[in-house]
Formats: C-alpha cells, structure tokens, sequence
C-alpha cells in the first residue's frame, strides 16, 4: 500500500544548526525504505537557485526581495515538492514559508498581511486539491539565543547578506519563529538548539518517533559523528 508523502520543513535563525541534521534524517528515513527528497529555500529548482542568488547577494527593497522569494517558492512547489509529495515522498525541505515571515516580516519590519497574501498565492493551485495552500505536515523549529548562534557562524563561513546583519536583526528574527510557533502550535515541534549535537539529534528523532513516523531502532542508530 502507498504511503501518502511527508513535507518536513526545518528552520531556525543562521547558525541554529538545520543544516547539520538533514542528511541524516534522510538517511534514517531511508533506512526505513521511504524515499526522500531533500532540497531548500529559497532554492530547489534551476529557477529558484538562480532567485536565491540575487535575494542572498543583492541589495533590494523588502517587496521585492518577498517577491522573489515566493516567485521561486512557487517554482520549487510546483516542480519538486507537489511532485515529490504526490509520489508519496518524504520531503525534507531547509526552510520554507516561516523564514519569509521571521526574516521579511519580523527582521526587515515587511506588512505580515501583503505576506500573507504572497503566501495564499504562491501556494494555492498545485496541490490535487486545487483549494488547498500547501503548508508543510511539521515544521521543526531549531530554538537558539542569537548570541550563540554568531558565535557558532564565526569563522565558520563566510556571511551571505542575512548572516552579515547585527545580532538585533536576529533577535527579531528569533522572535518572529516564536509568534509562527505560537500561531500553529500543532505544526511546530522546537528543539533546545543550544544543546551538543548528539542531544539535538535525540531531540529530533524522539519527535518523529512520537509521530509514528520513525521507528526506535533506525532514529538510535543515525546521528552526528
Ligand atoms: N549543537 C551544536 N553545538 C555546537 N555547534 C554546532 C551545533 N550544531 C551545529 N553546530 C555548528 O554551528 C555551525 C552552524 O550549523 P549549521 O548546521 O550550518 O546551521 P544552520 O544550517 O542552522 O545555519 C556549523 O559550524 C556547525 O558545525
Ligand atoms: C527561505 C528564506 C530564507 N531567507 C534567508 C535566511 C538565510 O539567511 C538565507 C539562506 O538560508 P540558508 O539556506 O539556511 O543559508 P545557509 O545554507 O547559508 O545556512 O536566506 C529569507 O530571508 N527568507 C526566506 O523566505
């Protein structure tokens, strides 16, 4: 019987430490034989790759950095996520539509209201429910104090034009996950990002194990080396 598709999306301000516990979700869900899709935003699609290069590196307003964004959003639903969705993939997506709210709305000070509309646009009409805006089935939040997370960031890459702005910028940021969160409680799962690496992977997997939708054994085995 074909199991119906999961679209997981991982956020947290820079440095809060997603990236490291991607692949090895995939892997623990491969293990379990589900096929996963694992891609990112803004990006995902030869189109939103060439978007995220102007949105990280371009100085714009905050309409038309939304814009962009939702333009390769769409682009990367309609191509790689419906698709994987509708195979009955496991979609492993490093932010999605919360970070346009905790960046443009609460870091940049964008109308919450223009996004929320961008947001019903860019995400309607894809679906095999044509009336359905697709959101993600979790969104785990990677919780972190933007002190730490610079520190962590520091010498370890070089800064895009987000990861370069002042410890306020990343507060509100920090703020705006905390209002998603709270908006969709249901939707969220926040892990204690300040935690060493192997108890945030605990953290991870034990909620995907309450979900059902890992099994004890394959979340014990994986992790951070
Ligand atoms: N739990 C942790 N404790 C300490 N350092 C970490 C932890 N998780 C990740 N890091 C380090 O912090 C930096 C940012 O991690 P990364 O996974 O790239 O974050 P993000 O994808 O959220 O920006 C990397 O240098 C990474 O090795
Ligand atoms: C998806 C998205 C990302 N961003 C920003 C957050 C990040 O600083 C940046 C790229 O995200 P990310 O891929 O997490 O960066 P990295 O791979 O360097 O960790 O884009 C927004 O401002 N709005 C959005 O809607």
């Amino acid at each position: 019987m074909s199991r119906p598709g999961l679209f997981i999306t991982f956020e947290g301000i820079d440095g809060a430490g997603k990236s490291s516990h991607i692949e090895g979700l995939a892997a623990a869900f491969r293990a379990q034989g589900r096929t996963v899709t694992v891609s990112r935003e803004p990006g995902g699609t030869p189109l939103a790759e060439k978007l995220r290069e102007m949105v990280l590196n371009d100085p714009m307003d905050a309409l038309t950095e939304s814009l962009l964004i939702f333009a390769a959003r769409r682009d990367h639903l309609r191509n790689v996520i419906e698709p994987a969705l509708a195979r009955g993939d496991v979609v492993l997506c490093d932010r999605f539509t919360d970070a346009t709210f905790a960046y443009q709305g609460a870091g940049r000070g964008f109308d919450l209201d223009v996004l929320s509309t961008l947001e019903r646009l860019a995400q309607t009409g894809l679906a095999p429910d044509a009336d359905l805006m697709r959101e993600p089935d979790l969104t785990v939040w990677f919780d972190l104090a933007p002190e730490v997370a610079a520190e962590r960031l520091a010498g370890a890459r070089v800064p895009d034009r987000f990861e370069a702005q002042p410890v306020e910028f990343f507060r509100r940021v920090a703020q705006g996950y905390a209002d998603r969160a709270a908006a969709a409680p249901q939707r969220f799962a926040r892990l204690d990002a300040a935690q060493d690496r192997h108890r945030v992977w605990q953290q991870l997997t034990s909620v995907f194990v309450r979900k059902g939708w890992l099994a004890i054994m394959v979340a014990s085995q994986g992790g951070p080396q």
